[in-house]
């Protein structure tokens, strides 16, 4: 898979550079390219924004400039555009599941109060994917935060990223669609606090059956809509008790 993400802040990605991320570059599973939007404009101040039609408050990002750098990095083949915005569609496990699957993705960094509305537009009516998305209910002041939380849960997907595949199976969101039971590890007592006995049993069976139900109990507790989203055959009738 290839990455671009595109921002007048590059160096806020370096991150992308530590880590397992990282590892997945120098191992070529994962083509990240990280770009600062300036490299496109043409004017001697290299200037991306203006003031906003209609009158208001802040900048708008320029379409004219997102364009050419969006052209260029699209110009190989099917691209997914990627804009982080607090007016986007919620990004959840399930989104980043279906970002894994791209040939390409392209984040497009925000900043000021956005980016002038025709350019997702213009990308659209050119046959691209084009997705708004939102990673929560919060306002950042530009868009590489919420692209690098994008990237991690998308590259993490990405085979042979993670070392153990089997990690991604039981955890919060993953294929259960619930949140993840406690673990624990040595000592088997610390701060006077004891691990559960049956953890300690290797009776596989009731283990599998403990956390399953702490799964359910902590979703119960935590999300009810999820528990709510759960289509009826997951939940058997010993799970319907919480
Ligand atoms: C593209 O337009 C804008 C405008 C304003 C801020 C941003 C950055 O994204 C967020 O703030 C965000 C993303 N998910 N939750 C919050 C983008």
């Amino acid at each position: 898979m290839r990455i671009d993400i595109v921002s007048i802040f590059p160096e806020y990605l370096a991150a992308l550079d530590l880590s397992l991320v990282g590892k997945a570059r120098v191992a070529g599973l994962l083509d990240l390219r990280v770009h600062d939007l300036r490299d496109w404009t043409t004017d001697r101040h290299r200037t991306v924004d203006d003031t906003p039609f209609g009158g208001g408050a802040g900048m708008v990002m320029r379409p004219d400039v997102w364009g050419q750098a969006i052209d260029e990095l699209t110009a190989t083949g099917p691209a997914h555009l990627v804009v982080p915005t607090p007016s986007g569609t919620t990004f959840t496990q399930r989104t980043a599941e279906a970002l894994a699957t791209e040939d390409q993705l392209v984040f497009a960094c925000g900043r000021y109060e956005g980016i002038d509305a025709r350019v997702a537009e213009h990308y659209r009516a050119a046959g691209h994917r084009v997705s708004e998305l939102s990673i929560g209910d919060y306002v950042l002041n530009g868009g590489e935060v919420a692209s690098l939380v994008m990237v991690e849960a998308v590259a993490r997907l990405l085979p042979g990223v993670i070392g153990n595949p089997e990690s991604l199976v039981e955890e919060s969101h993953g294929a259960a669609g619930l949140l993840e039971y406690p673990v624990y590890t040595k000592p088997p007592v610390w701060s006077d606090l004891e691990v559960p006995d049956v953890l300690l049993s290797g009776h596989h069976a009731k283990i599998r059956r403990w956390r399953r139900d702490r799964a359910l109990e902590k979703t119960s507790a935590r999300r009810p809509d999820l528990i709510a989203a759960l289509d009826a055959s997951t939940l058997d009738k010993h799970d319907r008790a919480f």
